[in-house]
């Protein structure tokens, strides 16, 4: 495989970058997208005190650009707002995935993720264990991604319940008016330049790794926890992890439970914030920048005595695309970290891992 990289600065952003990430607060990013007319199902928010996404101004681009260096590599997290995904589109995705899980679960094994061979369909309660010292994850979920054509081990058609069990339920998730996907992805596609931005890259330079958006959706739904269910702390919601892409897009509703770990070990609550997205970096970053941005371990433990529910996207780049250290991020002192993989193969070894454990609820 042809190396994809520019020309080495090397050393430059390990310079920069601090590696005690001891944050204690997840920092607010704001974009506004006046000039990407081109995205479906979505509203043009325009607001003047925020730095602008695609501002003809190249010093605004550089400036938001350099907010988001400053998180990524000190906490791996922040808050998006004024991303102008609809209300009514989140709302009746939220809706249809609240549908979706109310269903008998007989119903909803049908499409138990174990039986696709693309990591599509419905995962059960405790059917997935993030983290491997746990013993599965306190939520159910439904995985969806784009029905391009590939031929990948994650590409491939979705699945799908009966129209007559859940009518609408497709139409929603799919059509270009309410799809969630799609306007997510566009904000997913929005972003690459600003990271390549902040790792001193040409703006352009995820365009031709980006080119199948590589995007898993996953609706999630946390039931309450019980102190019981919780003994010995193996069982919460998500097990402590990192993301396995580059960064993912996360919708979360009011309740609350999602916690961030900085290096001293601490969990830092990512509390909601309404009309915010929240944007974490994943694993393949971690490994294209020498870990100098942060893919952070997270977790998610839901003691509200109420339902919890999320929307994660996670976007990586092309299946085939090296992870390779960007030669910024290496120095004499501070060696490449990791063999260097493709990102999709990367992302199956993952996935493998996370279903390995409930691997026999779907024969
Ligand atoms: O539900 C959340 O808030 C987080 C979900 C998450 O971390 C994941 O799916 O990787
Ligand atoms: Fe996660």
């Amino acid at each position: 495989m042809i190396s994809q990289l520019p020309t080495p600065q090397p050393g430059l952003l390990v310079a920069k970058a601090r590696t005690d990430s001891t944050f204690e607060q997840i920092p607010i990013m704001s974009v506004s997208l006046t000039h990407f007319p081109t995205l479906v199902g979505l509203r043009t928010k325009i607001d003047s005190d925020f730095t602008d996404a695609t501002s003809a101004d190249f010093a605004k681009r550089r400036a938001l650009a350099d907010r988001i260096r400053d998180a990524s590599i000190n906490v791996g997290f922040f808050y998006l707002k004024n991303h102008t995904i609809q209300e009514a589109v989140i709302a009746d995705t939220i809706t249809a995935a609240g549908d979706f899980f109310a269903l008998p679960i007989n119903a909803k094994l049908a499409l138990d993720i174990h039986k696709s061979t693309n990591f599509k369909g419905y995962t059960a309660l405790l059917g997935e264990n993030t983290n491997p010292e746990g013993r599965g994850d306190l939520h159910e979920g439904f995985d969806l991604g784009w029905e391009e054509p590939g031929n990948n081990a994650m590409s491939g058609v979705n699945v799908w319940p009966a129209e007559t069990l859940l009518p609408g339920f497709r139409d929603v998730m799919e059509s270009n008016k309410r799809r969630y996907s799609r306007a997510a992805v566009s904000l997913g596609q929005l972003l690459f330049p600003l990271f390549a931005l902040a790792l001193d890259l040409p703006e352009a330079f995820f365009n031709d790794k980006t080119t199948k958006p590589a995007a898993i959706m996953r609706l999630l739904h946390y039931p309450p926890q019980k102190p019981a269910i919780d003994d010995d702390g193996r069982v919460i919601g998500i097990g402590a992890h990192t993301d396995y892409e580059c960064f993912t897009i996360l919708w979360q509703d009011a309740v609350g439970g999602l916690q961030v770990q900085n290096a001293d070990g601490k969990w830092i609550d990512a509390v909601p914030v309404p009309g915010t997205f929240v944007i974490n970096l994943g694993d393949q970053f971690a490994r294209w920048t020498n870990d100098v941005f942060k893919s952070t371990v997270h977790r998610v433990t839901n003691r509200s005595g109420l339902e919890r529910y999320s929307i994660p996207l996670f976007f990586g780049t092309d299946y085939d695309v090296l992870l390779e250290p960007l030669p910024s991020c290496i120095s004499e002192d501070y060696p490449p970290q990791y063999e260097v993989v493709t990102a999709g193969d990367y992302v199956k070894r993952r996935l493998e891992e996370t279903y390995a454990h409930s691997k026999s609820n779907g024969d």
